[in-house]
């Protein structure tokens, strides 16, 4: 009788994870049922799914001699089979005859014949495909794993739909933009890139011309900000005499050790000893747009400047561990000359919902085509969903965690300590005292109890 009350309690306990708590649920039960599902179906699910072949000749004529019944076909070998936090790992050893495109075309198919909720594929090496298989909807209440890799300028950023980790690596992709539709998440992806830089040796260099309230409130972990066009211009200029001290700087270390043989040369900031390198800079761009529009010859000029600035970062920052991150609602030629120049350098790109085709085409058509369709189908109930790809032609969909202005704030005030000077930006550290806010202008004053 007991027994029976606990499994009875078990299963309803099941039910309810599995419906409010899905990440929950996988862990204990869902993880289980799906290990077993595969483990039984594998053979069988492979073979409806088009991935076996046909057993090798000299096995069908040693079993024609052998008088036994015909081999059956193969599928793939399984050389790794390992549950995960948000699902199912295999990795698979293809057949001769096989190649990793076969298993990405089946992989809508897998899923549903091994009740998965998601099956991507990508291949290892040659010959060797891993499949991720999710058992929930991962990006419907986004959990970052309490654990992720840990590497200078490598942020665990969002969440991939494959249950992986998604890393902005600034180190193998220095420049990035991102795009959405107002409402469509920016902001909170760059909170997000925000609260993870902040834990880095990094400057952090922020240009808000909605008035700094999405980036002036982290200011404790910012080296410098500014929240207008005019000193966006003046900043961005210094960080190009930055960027030529850091490269005479690079210079003066390739002569000390360019007649020494066996010396390695430097050729970026990381080539130098730590005790020599510069501290990296990471410039986050809030509404890139309000730095291009004019309505004015000065403003006109203004902007051609800011955007020759940010040109010269993009083409030769990365050496000097200079790195841009721009966001804004939409980034082409209709913002004026230079900017497609601009995007062309900005090869780690996000795209958010964005309300047309072209905005779409904007983050992508240039270098992952086929991540176009899949932005354009951002749904619009989702705040946080988006695309991410890169100049490889491969793209994946993200969200990250719902990170509020608060928790950002608490995370750069607890690594103030770490904000570091920048000579050549000194004149926009901003001011922590200046924070405070000064009055109320918009609010009505209280009535007056005297
Ligand atoms: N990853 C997420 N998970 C859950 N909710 C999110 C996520 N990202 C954004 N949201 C919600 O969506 C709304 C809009 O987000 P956000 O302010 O980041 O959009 P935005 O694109 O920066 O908008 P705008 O351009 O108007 O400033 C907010 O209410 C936010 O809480």
């Amino acid at each position: 009788m007991t027994g029976l009350l606990v499994s009875l309690l078990l299963v309803v306990v099941a039910v309810i994870l599995r419906w409010r708590r899905p990440a929950w649920y996988w862990m204990p039960f869902g993880v289980t049922f799906a290990a077993l599902r595969v483990a039984i179906r594998y053979a069988s699910v492979m073979d409806a799914c088009g991935l076996t072949v046909p057993p090798a000749r000299w096995r069908l004529s040693l079993a024609r001699m052998a008088n036994r019944p015909v081999p059956e076909s193969q599928a793939p070998r399984i050389l790794r089979f390992r549950p995960t936090r948000t699902g199912l790992l295999l990795r698979l050893k293809l057949r001769p005859g096989q190649d990793a495109f076969d298993v990405t075309s089946a992989t809508d198919r897998l899923r549903h014949s091994f009740g998965m909720y998601g099956v991507t594929s990508r291949e290892v090496r040659s010959g060797v495909v891993e499949l991720r298989m999710t058992g929930y909807d991962v990006l419907q209440r986004v959990q970052m794993p309490a654990e992720t890799d840990r590497e200078p300028m490598r942020i665990p950023v969002a969440l991939r739909e494959d249950g992986s980790v998604h890393y902005r690596d600034y180190r193998t992709v220095p420049h990035g933009l991102t795009l959405g539709a107002t409402e469509s998440g920016k902001s909170v992806y760059q909170r997000n890139l925000i609260a993870g830089l902040a834990a880095h040796d990094v400057a952090l260099v922020g240009i808000d011309c909605k008035q700094g309230v999405e980036l002036f409130p982290l200011a404790r972990r910012f080296s410098a900000l500014a929240d207008n066009p005019d000193t966006a211009l003046e900043l961005l200029e210094a960080l190009v005499q930055h960027m030529e001290d850091v490269y005479q700087l690079i210079r003066s270390a390739q002569r000390i050790t360019v007649d020494v043989p066996d010396a390695d040369i430097a050729a970026d900031i990381w080539d130098l000893p730590a005790d020599l390198r510069p501290t990296p800079v990471v410039v986050l761009v809030d509404e890139v747009a309000e730095l291009a529009l004019f309505a004015t010859k000065d403003e006109e000029k203004r902007r051609d400047r800011i955007v020759t600035a940010l040109v010269r970062l993009a083409q030769l920052g990365r050496a000097a561990g200079i790195y841009l991150e721009i966001c804004g609602q939409r980034f082409g030629s209709e913002l004026g000359k230079g900017i497609t120049m601009l995007r062309a350098q900005l090869t780690g790109r996000t795209a958010h919902r964005v309300n047309d085709e072209s905005s779409a085409n904007m983050a992508f058509g240039d270098i992952a085509p086929d991540a176009v369709l899949a932005a354009i189908q951002i749904p619009t109930d989702v705040p946080g969903i988006a695309v991410s790809g890169d100049s490889t032609g491969g793209w994946t969909r993200i969200r990250a965690p719902h990170t509020s202005l608060r928790q950002a704030v608490n995370i750069c005030n607890r690594h103030a300590d770490r904000t570091p000077d920048v000579p050549a930006l000194a004149a926009f550290r901003p001011a922590v005292a200046s924070l405070a806010p000064a009055a109320a202008p918009l609010t009505k004053a209280a009535p007056s109890t005297a």
